[in-house]
């Protein structure tokens, strides 16, 4: 499990986290919602090292992860999607798929093929270049990345944004897949309320730089989880 206690972020004199603690166990879909600006992309940055903490713990399993490079917190099974999907466009769907290998021992540096399963159509595209892709594709592609570092959690910042509603679909039933099958932890940052009303089976909310509410999924309808969500 995930457990993130008490962090505090900041850039510069600016704080973007304030005390957040929210936990991740394995086999379960955490979700974490909030408006624009609320620092939820600052929670991911935060867990897979990208930007440094200023108090509090982060561990995975039996690991703390405090002080850690992301290239470490891979190696302890932190799998990241990250928003805009970062997607390299001048490689081949296949060569964006082998830069997941770095964390890897040299002998699981091989694409899994659950990645073609869940999403065939990377399969058809291989050859062809990232920056070629729809948005769709590129995100699918993004999460097959992720997948080939072997993760144990896969964190995701936005999967849903700027996606056509039938790869929405298939990028939730691909969610659920790996939760159900893998066991793993997912941890999702979103803004669409439903595909997190539809997936998840915990929830945070957060507003300017704190937990303001936690549930179970069917908690998202009350009022005062409403409040935090309404602009
Ligand atoms: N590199 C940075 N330098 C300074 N301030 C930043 C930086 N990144 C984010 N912030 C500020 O920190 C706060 C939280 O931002 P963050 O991106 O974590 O929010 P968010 O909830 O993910 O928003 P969005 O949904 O728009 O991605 C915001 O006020 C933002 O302006």
């Amino acid at each position: 499990m995930l457990t993130v206690d008490n962090i505090n972020l900041h850039y510069g004199a600016a704080q973007a986290l304030r005390g957040v603690s929210i936990m991740a166990p394995m086999g379960k879909i955490t979700c974490v919602l909030g408006r624009n600006g609320v620092g939820k992309t600052s929670l991911l940055r935060a867990v897979t090292g990208q930007a440094a903490t200023s108090a509090g713990t982060i561990t995975f399993n039996d690991a703390t992860l405090n002080g850690l490079a992301p290239y470490n917190r891979a190696k302890h099974g932190i799998g990241f999607v990250p928003q805009g999907r970062e997607i390299f466009p001048l490689l081949t769907v296949k060569e964006n798929l082998e830069t997941g290998y770095a964390p890897v021992p040299r002998k699981d540096r091989y694409i899994p093929d659950d990645i073609f399963s869940l999403f065939p159509i990377l399969r058809t595209m291989l050859g062809r270049r990232g920056g070629d892709l729809s948005g769709g594709q590129q995100q699918q592609l993004a999460i097959g990345r992720a997948l080939v570092t072997r993760p144990k959690i896969l964190v995701l910042d936005e999967p849903t944004e700027g996606i056509q509603p039938s790869i929405i679909k298939d990028i939730g039933r691909a969610i659920q897949y790996l939760r159900d099958s893998t066991g793993m932890a997912i941890l999702l940052v979103e803004q669409y309320l439903d595909f997190c009303r539809e997936l998840a089976d915990h929830v945070y909310i957060m507003d300017r730089g704190e937990i303001v509410h936690e549930g179970p999924a069917e908690t998202l309808d009350t009022p005062e989880a409403r409040r935090h969500l309404t602009v």
